[in-house]
């Protein structure tokens, strides 16, 4: 089905290749912002964080899920840190519903300590997620830049310097491995893998592995937002929003259960 979400040329100014020129950099920002404008997500195809690193990601997330429950729990998410595994249905991301019908890894910046980080069962867990996390906050600060050039704001860095302590204990940015398990043959009414919500912060990347999100259109109607090869999907939070006088949308998504029971889903 096609997209109703805009997909972008990011190539001149992707991780690996970084040549843009002034001319490139504008086109680019407009379109970024013309997105953001209207549906609130962009997908930035050829972005520039290669394919078999997310895909290393997506293993050792999946290798992390398929531990036994009583393991996972030594990595459980606390108030304190923030950080770490969030059991099935510990969250309802929209509170009118049941608990969420997935499980999740949160990974934010923790002070050394043995108990964050799955080294014992997985030793590459750490720095696989780790250097994944770097490349994505490159990203998102390219695309930060790009934001603020194409509100023509006479500081083009501005959003780039309120997210200059990401990945430290002084900015609350988070990279969330997520996984949706088999549906159980019995599920609570009006149950979903992710409820309806708008996300708070500036902007997030999602890494699409299987269909199943959500995007609701300025119809009011939730369409799906399907998987472009070698695109990452990017969306603005409500932060943004705020801090745009509304002029960037934060849009409201979700994911349903899929229809043919049983499938094995992993997101990030
Ligand atoms: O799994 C997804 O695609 C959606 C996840 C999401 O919207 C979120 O974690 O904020
Ligand atoms: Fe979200």
């Amino acid at each position: 089905m096609e997209s109703p979400i805009p997909v972008v040329e990011f190539l001149p100014y992707s991780l690996e290749h970084y040549s843009a020129d002034d001319d490139q950099l504008v086109a680019l920002a407009g379109q970024i912002i013309h997105a953001f404008s209207t549906t609130g997500f962009v997908y930035l195809s050829n972005h520039g964080i290669p394919t078999a690193q997310i895909e290393q990601v997506f293993q050792v997330a999946e290798k992390f899920f398929s531990l036994p429950k009583n393991v996972k729990e030594k990595y459980a998410w606390s108030v304190d840190s923030v950080h770490g595994w969030v059991a099935l249905e510990r969250e309802s991301i929209n509170p009118s519903r049941p608990g969420d019908l997935k499980e999740a890894f949160s990974v934010r910046w923790v002070p050394e300590k043995p108990s964050a980080w799955p080294t014992a069962e997985l030793p590459e867990f750490q720095d696989v997620v780790l250097d994944f996390f770097d490349k994505c906050k490159k990203l998102s600060l390219q695309i930060l830049e790009l934001v603020a050039r194409g509100l023509h704001l006479k500081d083009a860095k501005v959003f780039v310097n309120s997210h200059a302590l990401m990945g430290t204990g002084g900015n609350p940015t988070a990279l969330r491995l997520l996984h949706y398990p088999p549906v159980p043959a019995e599920t609570k009414p009006g149950q979903v893998r992710c409820g309806e919500h708008s996300d708070y912060g500036a902007i997030t990347l999602l890494f699409q592995q299987v269909p199943g999100l959500e995007v609701l259109n300025r119809d009011g109607v939730y369409v799906p937002a399907p998987i472009i090869e070698n695109a990452v999907l990017v969306n603005i939070g409500d932060l943004m929003q705020r801090w745009t006088s509304d002029r960037l949308v934060s849009t409201k998504h979700r994911v349903l259960l899929p229809t043919s029971q049983g499938r094995e889903q992993v997101r990030q």
